[in-house]
């Protein structure tokens, strides 16, 4: 919907109204069209302002019409009919203006933006081009390299950039409707020819093969397999190569190919995803919108290591006051140095001041008792963890949330060693605390729905996509892992390579493989967690018993790599060599080889040829399985949570849409089958019988996946 009115006596007023941010619905099309038309027609009307109701100019295309047939008006001749009217258009910028909302303020004749807008054309990161004419207008108007830059990254740009750019024609403090119904005014009666972009040849750059080279480079590398961003590239090649008539024919085109592609319907679903994870709900019925958040001024860390230092810096950038406790003098030291340096950097990155001041130091534990929240990040050792505890409930004030970083250990149990076990709540932050975006909000039986809400709250405030999920061993993300890398194991066992699996698992899009993940954070750090659950057995060297523990098929390569010192990329070696330890760069280790093939021997393993084909199929469908039984066990409310933990924490490729969205595309019922034939073959690995949840799906027809709460109620409805 667009409503017309007449301003200032001259000026007609184009407000685009549907709420929350004026995306371009076909009502709104429709709306424009009309209004454009009879403002057009009106002799009284000299000029006309286009603006968005409620502080936003426009979101953009409505995303949410893409899955269904087209109706309404298109954008590309709206936005031509704009360009090509007799009187001036202008936009007035309030709060953004991307995508389709930015194509259409290019089709305007003059930019006005508020200091606080933003602009940009983020479709790439949904799978699309700005297939509205903005692949051809931006770098027209702003030369060819800054828009590659910004069309392939689909960053926002700050009004101020916007300007330097020349994106826009003016900034303004003020109202920005008022400003720019003055400046419309003001160009009545100038002449237009200069002003339609579309008329513009590009400006001339100097070698523009190398800087489409480059550029083709760049997004291949950054993005790997994902098509939108090089069809973007494409899309720009063709505005500096084409009249504008045919670079808008070659847009077209390339947005077909786009527009209904896989990759697009995962990067659309991720968009959705990422913001359903907000409204949170428990198995308790306690809800997002039914669970009042506490404030937090003052947060306090305890334990200055890794994480606790990340997680300060987020606190403080974020804007909170924080108390930073660590015991070790020196450590404290370290770790204020540490902090300040990360805070100087992260500030002048943002071009910020550095928030120095609102982090206080101290090594003794008495300085939280004001702290509204208590995170505490000691090493990952329920003993050293439940003393802590046990110190902040005599330490803190009453009501005083406390909070502990674990990736796996029983948040529960923690809280019991409290008096106020609702007060407790789990943060599983990601390393590195301050740039990772996940953060799961582990809830226990006794934790309160305002302790969730709390937590969820104060993630929202440091920038962090927050999941809310429910106490078990490793909570959804590690949970998941645990049978992923089982899977990669047997594998090497049968006869892969560590070199082969993460070849296929990289093509596949992740950043790492699970062996070069694995060194990179260190071996040993499972190989503690293996050893206190009582499954390295270092008596069992030989021998099927070698191979199965707690009754069930086990490898124990990882231990036995550890054992020789083999701790990873820190150790200069594990499943790959280093050139030293700390070196980045993983070669092939024919040691290695030579050792997986005697451990094959002594064990009488044959070995056979595995191709991509079947570590997709083992690794991804073993976890995929492990997502149904979460979502069976009510631990992930939804399928969203379970993707938004994966693709923002664990390097899962965006444009496949996470494990359960891509089970989804797969075809469940193809998902079963392969893990039926997989169990048939392996019936000693229990993470490869088909959950009950994923039968009851294929069962229920395949559902899409934003049906599948519904035959997840009906489940947990008959427990
Ligand atoms: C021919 C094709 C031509 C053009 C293609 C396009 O234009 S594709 C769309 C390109 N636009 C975007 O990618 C912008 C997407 N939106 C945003 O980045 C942010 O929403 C925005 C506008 C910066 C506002 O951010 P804010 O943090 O204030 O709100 P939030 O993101 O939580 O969004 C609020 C609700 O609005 C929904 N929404 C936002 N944009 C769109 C959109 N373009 N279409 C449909 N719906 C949109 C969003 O989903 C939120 O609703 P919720 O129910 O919570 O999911």
């Amino acid at each position: 919907m667009a409503q017309l009115t007449r301003v200032s006596g001259s000026v007609g007023l184009i407000t685009l109204q549907n709420p929350p941010v004026n995306a371009l619905s076909a009502a709104v099309r429709q709306g424009i069209v009309d209004t454009v038309k009879k403002a057009v027609s009106d002799p009284l009307v000299k000029c006309v302002v286009i603006c968005g109701q409620n502080g936003v100019f426009c979101g953009g295309a409505d995303i949410r019409e893409f899955g269904a047939p087209m109706t309404g008006p298109p954008l590309v001749p709206m936005i031509h009919a704009i360009e090509a009217t007799n009187k001036p258009v202008v936009a007035a910028i309030e709060g953004a203006a991307l995508g389709g909302g930015l194509e259409l303020a290019l089709g305007c004749h003059y930019r006005i933006i508020h200091s606080k807008a933003r602009v940009g054309l983020p479709e790439v990161t949904l799978g699309l081009l700005p297939a509205a004419g903005g692949s051809q207008r931006l770098p027209r108007l702003i030369g060819v390299p800054a828009a590659l830059e910004l069309i392939t990254t689909g960053r926002h740009v700050s009004a101020a950039e916007a300007l330097k750019l020349g994106i826009v024609d003016q900034v303004t403090d003020d109202n920005t409707v008022d400003t720019t119904v003055k400046f419309a005014l003001s160009v009545v009666g100038r002449s237009l020819e200069s002003r339609r972009i579309s008329t513009f040849p590009c400006p001339p750059v100097s070698d523009l093969d190398a800087v489409f080279d480059v550029a083709m480079q760049r997004v291949r590398q950054s993005a790997r397999g994902a098509i939108a961003p090089v069809t973007c590239v494409q899309a720009v090649r063709a505005a500096a190569t084409l009249p504008y008539t045919q670079g808008m024919k070659r847009e077209q085109e390339l947005m077909a190919t786009l527009f209904t592609s896989g990759q697009a319907r995962a990067l659309q679903y991720c968009f959705f995803a990422q913001r359903a994870v907000s409204r949170w709900s428990m198995p308790s019925g306690a809800r997002w919108d039914t669970s009042k958040p506490r404030p937090i001024s003052k947060a306090a860390v305890i334990g200055l290591g890794t994480m606790g230092r990340g997680i300060a810096v987020a606190l403080a950038q974020a804007g909170l006051s924080v108390v930073a406790v660590e015991t070790q003098e020196k450590q404290l030291m370290d770790a204020k140095q540490a902090v300040s340096g990360m805070l100087e950097r992260g500030a002048k990155r943002r071009g910020v001041a550095p928030a120095l001041g609102l982090v206080s130091y101290s090594h003794n534990i008495q300085a939280v008792a004001e702290a509204d929240l208590v995170i505490e990040a000691v090493f990952e050792d329920m003993d050293l963890k439940k003393k802590v505890f046990q110190q902040l409930s005599a330490v803190c004030k009453p009501g005083t949330l406390l909070c502990t970083n674990t990736s796996s250990l029983d948040v529960d149990h923690l809280a019991s060693q409290t008096p106020s076990p609702e007060l407790v709540v789990g943060m599983h932050f990601f390393a590195p605390a301050h740039v990772m975006k996940l953060l799961e909000v582990v809830y226990g039986p006794r934790s309160s729905p305002q302790a969730v809400a709390t937590a969820m709250q104060l993630g929202k405030k440091m920038g962090k996509v927050s999941v809310a999920v429910g106490n078990c061993r490793g909570f959804v993300g590690n949970r998941m892992l645990k049978p992923y890398m089982e899977q990669a194991f047997f594998l090497l066992e049968e006869g892969a390579t560590p070199e082969l699996v993460d070849q296929a698992l990289e093509e596949f899009g992740f950043a790492m493989g699970v062996f070069r993940m694995s060194d990179l954070s260190g071996l040993d750090v499972g190989w503690r967690v293996r050893k206190a659950d009582g499954l390295v057995d270092p008596d069992a060297t030989s021998g099927r018993s070698a191979r199965i523990r707690q009754g069930r098929r086990y490898s124990p390569l990882g231990d036995l790599l550890c054992e020789q010192g083999r701790f990873g990329q820190k150790a200069g070696r594990g499943w790959y060599q280093y050139d030293k330890p700390g070196s980045r760069v993983a070669k092939p280790d024919p040691w290695l080889h030579n050792f997986l093939e005697q451990y094959r021997a002594r064990h009488g393993l044959g070995v056979r040829h595995i191709d991509h084909q079947e570590v997709l199929e083992r690794c991804l469908y073993a976890l995929i399985n492990e997502g149904f039984r979460i979502l069976e066990d009510g631990i992930a409310a939804g399928p969203e949570d379970i993707d938004a933990i994966y693709v923002f924490g664990y390097g899962w490729p965006r444009y496949r849409g996470g494990p359960m969205f891509y089970a989804g595309m797969v075809g469940l019922a193809n998902v079963l089958e392969r893990l039926e034939h997989f169990h048939q073959v392996h019936p000693d690995v229990p993470y490869l019988q088909p959950c009950s949840l994923l039968r009851r799906l294929v069962a229920s027809g395949s559902p899409p996946i934003q049906k599948w709460r519904e035959v997840i109620r009906k489940v947990h409805s008959q427990l």
